[in-house]
Order: C-alpha cells, then structure tokens, then sequence
C-alpha cells in the first residue's frame, strides 16, 4: 500500500491512525489526511503522528489506493464531491460513517468502484477496535482483504452482511460509551461513599479490565461470572435485585434497540 487518505481527521481518523502506526503495519509517510476547517488539529496530527495532513484536497487523496471516509454522516456528500475529481478508480473506498450505505457512496461517486463499510469503535487507539465490515456491490476478495488487514492491525474484523451493520454500531460501534456511562455512575457513587476521586478512579478502572480479562480468557458465560461474584444474601446480590427493581437490563436493551433505529434512520437520509 503506497498512500492512505483519511477524509475527516476526528476522533475515529486519529484513533484508526494511531493503532495502525503503533502497530508498525505501515510507516507514517504514505498516511495523508484533511478536514473541512481546522487547520490546528491538522499540525497536532502532523506533529504527533509525522503524516501528512494538509487542507490540500488534491494532494491528499490524488493517487491514493485506500480512501478511509471519516466524516459525520451528514458530511457525506460535500465530503464525497470533494475528493470526486481525485480519486482514482482502482482505489479501495472504506467509510467508517455509522447507517450511510455503500450503494449511497458509490451513487455520489458516479463510479463502480470498491466500497467497503467497517463500523469500528475509539478502542482502535489501543489495538482493541470490534470491527464490522461489509462489501459494498463491486468490491472484490482483494479490497475486502486489504480492508480487514488495515483494521485488524486496530483490533477484531468480523465480516458481516450489510443489513447486520445496524446491529454491529449498536452493539461494538456505539458500545463503549455504554461501559464508560456506568463507570461514571460508578465513579460518581464510589466518590459520594466517601473514597477519593483518584483511589475511586483506580479502583473503577482495574474492575472494568480485569471484567474484560475475565470474560476473555476465562471460558464462562457472562451469567456465571456474575453468579461466582454474588454470595447468597451478600452485597452483590442486593446491587443485582436493585438493578432488577429498577428493570436495569431492559433499559440497557432499549437503548442498544434506539443505536440500531437510529443506524436504520441515517441510511434512510435522516442525518
Ligand atoms: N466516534 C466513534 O466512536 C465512532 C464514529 N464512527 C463514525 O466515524 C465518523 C467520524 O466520527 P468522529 O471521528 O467521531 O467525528 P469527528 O467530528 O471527530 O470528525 C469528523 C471529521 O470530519 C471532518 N469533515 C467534516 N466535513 C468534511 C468535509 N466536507 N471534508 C473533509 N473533512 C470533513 C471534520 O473536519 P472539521 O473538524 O474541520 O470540521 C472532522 O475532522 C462518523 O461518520 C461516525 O459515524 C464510527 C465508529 C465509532
Ligand atoms: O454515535 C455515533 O453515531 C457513532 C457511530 C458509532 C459510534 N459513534
């Protein structure tokens, strides 16, 4: 791979580079990358990352092989007549926009040419990324291979069916923000009970991975692990039936339920 260009240098932009530069699979040189208007956090990438990031649109994205659209769904379209007249037609399309579908990308390209959608999530930045990832109608084995390889080198791939990529963001894509939501609760709780915020911190963080860590590696069902934690009439289990009371789990599924519908509406044109 000769030159990447990412379309958008955001918060998915940085962490899909920073994963790929610290995994070494390709050097900082042929990474490239613009936005609409912030000339600072092109020098912070430049500075950072020693990629080329410039509001130059040509020189960003003429002859690249890999385009990684970065941009908010509803900068789809100035995005995509933006790096129209540059983009070349064997390049590898990948947009990382959450619900907008391939078929819409290639339409506003005015070309056949190989889309691939991935819904990753931020974890990318340490390696950790949950990636989704769908061939749009013209993508071959080979697009989809370089694909899983650039988003492997930032964590998991799994190929999916277009359709299922509205599960994927509100499973993986948006899923983080659920686990950083309850450590804030928690955080704020362990604060009011009278620990400080730093050794509350601490111990929330260490919980949150060594949880991960264990359902990693320790071939048991999420129930299990839980059943192993709660003693009969201990604490866990006065924590489980408040949560129960308050029908915690079928709130969680609701909100999973509203991250799909509102994929399903931004694929619908309701940005
Ligand atoms: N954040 C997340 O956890 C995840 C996000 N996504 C998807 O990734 C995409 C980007 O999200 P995120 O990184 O959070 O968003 P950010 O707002 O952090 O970044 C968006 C970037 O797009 C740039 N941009 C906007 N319009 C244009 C344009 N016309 N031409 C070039 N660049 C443009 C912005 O530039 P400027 O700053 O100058 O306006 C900015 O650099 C979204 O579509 C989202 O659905 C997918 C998975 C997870
Ligand atoms: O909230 C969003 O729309 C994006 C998509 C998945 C995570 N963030």
């Amino acid at each position: 791979m000769k030159k990447i260009a990412f379309i958008g240098a955001g918060q998915m932009a940085e962490a899909i580079i920073t994963g790929l530069l610290s995994e070494k699979r390709v050097g900082s040189d042929v990474i490239y990358a613009t936005n609409k208007g912030n000339p600072e956090q092109l020098i912070y990438l430049e500075e950072t990352y020693h990629i080329y990031a410039s509001e130059d649109m040509k020189k960003v994205v003429e002859g690249s092989d890999v385009v990684i659209l970065a941009v908010k769904p509803k900068d789809k379209t100035a995005a995509i007549h933006a790096i129209k007249p540059f983009v070349k037609n064997t390049a590898v399309i990948i947009s990382v926009m959450a619900g907008v579908e391939t078929k819409a990308i290639e339409e506003l390209l005015d070309q056949d040419i190989r889309v691939i959608r991935v819904m990753p999530n931020t974890s990318a930045k340490v390696g950790l990324s949950a990636t989704g990832l769908a061939r749009g109608r013209f993508a071959d084995d080979h697009a989809v291979k370089l694909a899983t390889e650039i988003f492997e080198s930032v964590g998991l791939v799994v190929e999916v069916n277009e359709q299922d990529l509205h599960a994927v963001t509100a499973v993986s894509g948006s899923g983080p923000a659920y686990f950083y939501y309850i450590v804030e609760a928690m955080l704020e709780e362990g604060v009011a009970l009278g620990l400080s915020k730093e050794i509350t911190t601490a111990l929330v963080n260490q919980t949150i991975v060594g949880a991960a860590k264990m359902l990693e590696t320790a071939d048991l069902t999420p129930d299990v692990l839980r059943k192993n934690i709660t003693s009969p009439n201990g604490t866990t289990e006065r924590a489980i039936k408040t949560f129960d009371d308050y029908h915690v789990s079928d709130h969680v599924k609701k909100g999973v339920r509203g991250a799909y519908e509102r994929s399903m509406e931004l694929s619908q044109g309701n940005e």
